[in-house]
């Protein structure tokens, strides 16, 4: 593939003649496509087992997969379901290393298209506050629609600038995962588009902008909380450099060492300025190193005393409001659900537990979005579908795979004549979406924005 000249001679220089022939040959190789099954619904051994294509382990995360780009993951129902999110293989050792933990308050800062905000939800089960922040509206959108995919139930998607959320949450957070917008020269061999963008110039603005990002971040932090930052590009400026400058504004922070597993390599503290040895405790993942694209990645510990953010928490709604919502419940799920529910215009949403209040913040997302109040009755939204296991549903409609291609491009699906109302429609004990059943057919609520065009499934 064609690279900038100016990045050819400076990586050279970087790398010295024989690694750069290395890394430099790593460009005519095919690139590694990677998935990570969704812990919140099947481990990694259940899901090799379910698919009905070849799953190859990834050495540096647990729940990561090689598969073969021919075998289209993205095509099967299984997606749709939500067992699987498919990740650039390097890209899932961020979150692994985060390290995120049941309870904990975690926020992830850039977090659009969210492949990194699904790994950490997996990792919390359902417990504790993920705030999943993204700058872009658009992008914002499509972080919300894959957390919804996921079944995540405990997270709040925020459509924020750094600054604002820092001035709502300071001293706040257990974990920040700052995934930095940057100048992607990791990425090159993915979207070759990247490289047309790339000039020395931008690797410099890009730097500047992640300093600034990390100084919210840093606001947001409690103290012994920890930040893991990371970026996709090899330049110094916006890895090693970048963490050096936050040392010199921030004293106490401290680089945690990371476990360099599976071709992992270790920052290259020569680059930066002060060479501080601290610095080498950082991840570098190469593209001539290990099966996967280049990242960096650092986890710096903050020691210094801060105040932390007393907030109000978030208020449920009075339990008469929820009348038409109970009567659905009781009708369609097998155990009622409690907690913080919010209305927000006719929608119904469960708030993560102890979360605050929100009305300050653009929320995209308020949780677990539950449905919609119409007229005297209550209707289930596709996210609940999604979050709730199998046996949480009193009405099921198991698929095969025929009508389950039907049921995704929006079909009238026949069901049994003594099947009355919400159903949910199933692939191997999967949810797909609901249906609600009447004299005998199941008239289709699968969403119209994520139904089929063609036949499709099983390829
Ligand atoms: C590397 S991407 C994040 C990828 C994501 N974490 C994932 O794993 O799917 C960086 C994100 O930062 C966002 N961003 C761009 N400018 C920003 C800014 N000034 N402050 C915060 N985020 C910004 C971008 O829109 C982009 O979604």
């Amino acid at each position: 593939m064609s690279l900038p000249e100016a990045f050819i001679e400076k990586m050279t220089r970087l790398l010295g003649q024989e690694e750069a022939q290395a890394f430099f040959a790593s460009y005519e190789k095919p690139r590694a496509y990677g998935l990570r099954a969704n812990l919140l619904k099947i481990t990694p051994e259940q899901l090799q087992a379910l698919v009905n294509f070849p799953l190859r382990r990834i050495a540096f995360c647990k729940t990561g997969f090689y598969f073969n780009p021919d075998d289209h993951p993205g095509r099967q129902a299984f997606h749709q379901a939500g067992l699987y999110y498919i990740q650039e293989p390097s890209a899932m050792a961020v979150a692994a290393f985060a390290d995120a933990q049941p309870g904990e308050k975690v926020l992830d800062l850039c977090a659009a298209p969210g492949g990194k905000s699904t790994q950490l939800a997996a990792a919390m089960q359902n417990q504790g506050l993920l705030v999943a922040n993204e700058i872009f509206p658009k992008r914002a959108k499509i972080l919300s629609e894959n957390i919804e995919r996921m079944g995540i139930r405990n997270a709040i998607v925020t459509n924020e600038t750094p600054e604002k959320l820092a001035d709502y949450f300071p001293g706040y957070f257990d974990k920040i995962l700052v995934d930095a917008p940057c100048s992607g020269e990791g990425m090159f061999r993915k979207d070759p588009e990247a490289a047309s963008y790339w000039s020395p110039a931008h690797v410099n603005e890009c730097a500047a902008l992640q300093s600034q990002i990390l100084d919210q971040a840093y606001r947001m932090l409690k103290t012994g909380g920890t930040l893991i930052y990371s970026t996709c590009t090899f330049s110094p400026e916006e890895n090693e450099r970048t963490i050096e400058a936050a040392l010199e504004r921030f004293p106490d922070l401290t680089v945690q060492a990371l476990e360099k597993i599976g071709g992992i390599a270790d920052a290259r503290a020569k680059w930066s300025i002060s060479q501080k040895k601290q610095l080498k405790h950082a991840a570098r993942l190469w593209p001539h190193q290990l099966e996967g694209e280049g990242h960096f990645i650092c986890k710096l510990l903050k020691t210094a005393d801060s105040a932390e953010a007393r907030l109000r928490e978030a208020v449920s709604v009075k339990e008469a409001q929820l009348h038409d919502y109970r009567f659905f419940e009781k009708a369609a799920l097998r155990e009622p659900l409690s907690g913080c529910f919010q209305q927000y215009g006719n929608q119904l949403f469960l708030l993560p537990e102890s979360c605050p209040d929100l009305k300050p913040l653009r929320v995209i997302r308020a949780g677990l979005h539950l449905g919609e109040f119409k007229k005297n009755r209550f209707e289930p939204n596709h996210a609940l579908a999604l979050a709730l296991p199998i046996s949480q549903f009193q009405s099921v409609l198991a698929l095969n795979n025929q009508s389950c291609d039907r049921y995704l491009r929006g079909e009238t699906l026949p069901v049994s004549a003594d099947k009355k109302g919400w159903t949910i429609a199933a692939l191997d004990g999967f949810p797909l979406g609901w249906g609600k059943a009447t004299a005998g057919q199941l008239k289709n609520n699968y969403p119209k924005g994520l139904r089929r065009r063609g036949l499709v499934y099983p390829e």
